[in-house]
């Protein structure tokens, strides 16, 4: 009998160890495997939800308008500090993060992983906008005001509503104590409008002077595009791995003022107005074939109907039938080559004198497998008048092609957050920045510089950016948020292109 009982015990107590082993080891695997368990989903209470509107409005309100660098509104920027410590509190008084403000109003914040092996990342956005004169707007620029469930105002495509959302999404983890693994950044640009050359250029300095590289960094410039294409009625998330470069060429032509009733044959008005006309009848070389495009293509043929799939995934007969198609679009001609801008046109002292000096900027933009030089010479070649003069007032080259193959950590990371965010979208493919953005200052921290804003953009949509009546819909913030709060834990728990593959 005792001996049963002793034995009873034993196995009782063998049971509870086994119970015991069980459950820590179950924890164990949890911790170490991670994605089930730990983690977040990302839903947002009714509360949460009008905050992070409220939150977005209260941005668009202040007017951080930069039209130069002497000219911006410093009173507004330093605002904007202000008002990111009242509304993301958590973001500010959490241990595990640094904040720092450089050059006065740029923000760098530092959000130390709890995983010192895996290399950290960065997310960018930034706050300064566009001058926005009133006329046209259905509300007032500036009002952030809602209607028809679209939160109205300059900023809300370019850019505060990443700056919002980045924030807004990482106080809300940090509300649910989540505590990330992988370090990253986020930076904040208070001068990406007028170049970026006191905020992104001073963060990127800093970080170097830290011996710090990132995987990738990820920033604005690319969209979920619906209805840029005819035919193609699915929409198509574009990851952009590249960026254009820029000239901005000042064109001059001097000549001897005098009386305007004995003209000469010429004025410098006359001679530069042909100048930049032949500029503008000439464009740069279609570059079709070179850089990502050709890729983006092949990826989207499958989406297109018959014949149109059969000409892309044949691009090595159609090519030249494709890339004048490309050209005839006024946005898509932006992919295939280097676009010529004229913007401004200045000359004359007074209607009865002959005018001393003409002067017009041409804005380039130039295209991924173009360089400055390139594009000096062909405008040389196409003015062709050296009374005309040239001087270059900025100018940079387009950026190294990002990867985009399946190791591409980044890459990979804002493939797997869309499909899982937007499973109605089936088309990512990598696409060019055919603006400019403060990622072109990071060249020296990454080799993954990825453009993409989670948010669907029609054509009128596009050209609300810098134009009239930007505006974004709550649900589109909403998604934006729930976006960058998925892909942050993404960023923590990726496994690689082919998951789950130990559990067959
Ligand atoms: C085959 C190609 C497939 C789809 C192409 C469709 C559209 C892509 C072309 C143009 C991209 C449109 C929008 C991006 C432009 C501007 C982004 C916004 C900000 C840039 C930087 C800034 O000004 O702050
Ligand atoms: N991002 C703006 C302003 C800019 C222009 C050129 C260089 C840098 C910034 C644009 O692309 O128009
Ligand atoms: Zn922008
Ligand atoms: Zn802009």
């Amino acid at each position: 009998m005792a001996r049963w009982y002793v034995c009873g015990l034993a196995l009782a107590a063998a049971e509870l160890l086994l119970i015991f082993a069980t459950v820590f080891s179950a924890k164990g695997l949890r911790g170490k495997e991670f994605q089930g368990a730990s983690r977040i989903p990302s839903q947002f209470s009714e509360e949460e939800r009008v905050a992070m509107k409220e939150a977005l409005k209260g941005a668009i309100r202040i007017p951080t308008v930069s039209f130069s660098h002497e000219k911006s509104n410093t009173t507004a920027l330093a605002e904007f500090g202000e008002y990111i410590h009242k509304v993301f509190p958590t973001v500010f008084s959490t241990n595990f993060i640094q904040h720092e403000v450089v050059e006065q109003y740029s923000h760098l914040f530092t959000v130390q992983g709890s995983d010192p092996s895996l290399q950290p990342y960065m997310l960018l956005a930034h706050f300064d906008v566009v001058p926005a004169p009133e006329e046209g707007w259905e509300v007032p620029p500036f009002s952030g005001l809602e209607r028809d469930g679209f939160i109205h105002g300059r900023g809300t495509l370019d850019n505060k509503n990443s700056v919002m959302a980045i924030l807004q999404a990482l106080e809300l983890l940090l509300i649910r104590n989540y505590i990330p693994q992988r370090s990253f950044f986020i930076a904040l640009g208070h001068d990406e409008e007028v170049s970026g050359t006191r905020g992104a250029l001073k963060i990127s300095e800093l970080l170097q002077a830290r011996g710090i590289q990132v995987a990738f960094l990820v920033d604005e410039c690319s969209f979920i595009f619906d209805g840029f294409i005819p035919n193609l009625k699915k929409p198509c998330a574009m990851v952009s791995v590249t960026e254009k470069g820029a000239l901005d060429l000042l064109l001059q032509v001097n000549m001897t003022p005098g009386h305007s009733s004995a003209p000469p044959k010429e004025t410098s008005i006359g001679i530069l107005a042909a100048a930049v006309s032949r500029l503008e009848n000439t464009p740069m070389p279609n570059m079709f074939g070179s850089g990502p495009l050709k890729m983006t293509l092949e990826q989207l043929a499958n989406e297109f109907p018959f014949p149109t799939n059969i000409v892309l995934k044949n691009l090595w007969l159609f090519r030249p039938l494709v890339s004048r198609l490309m050209e005839r679009n006024y946005i898509t001609n932006t992919l295939v080559r280097t676009t010529t801008a004229l913007t401004m046109f200045n000359a004359g002292v007074k209607v009865n004198v002959i005018p001393p000096v003409a002067q017009a900027s041409v804005n380039f933009r130039i295209h991924p497998a173009q360089t400055v030089h390139e594009v000096l010479e062909l405008v040389k070649n196409i003015v062709a008048d050296d009374r005309v003069q040239l001087h270059v007032l900025r100018a940079f080259d387009p950026l190294p092609i990002s990867p985009s193959d399946d190791k591409a950590l980044g890459y990979q990371l804002l493939r797997q957050t869309i499909q899982s965010i937007f499973p109605e979208v089936d088309i990512v493919a990598p696409g060019i920045c055919i603006a400019n953005t403060d990622s072109r200052h990071y060249t020296n921290i990454t080799a993954g510089i990825y453009h993409f804003n989670p948010v669907y953009l029609q054509p009128q949509d596009f050209s609300s950016i810098h134009g009239i009546n930007e505006k974004i819909s709550v649900q589109a913030y909403e998604t934006q948020v729930k976006f960058i709060f998925e892909l942050i834990q993404n960023a923590d728990t990726y496994t690689g292109p082919v998951p789950h593959v130990h559990e067959l």
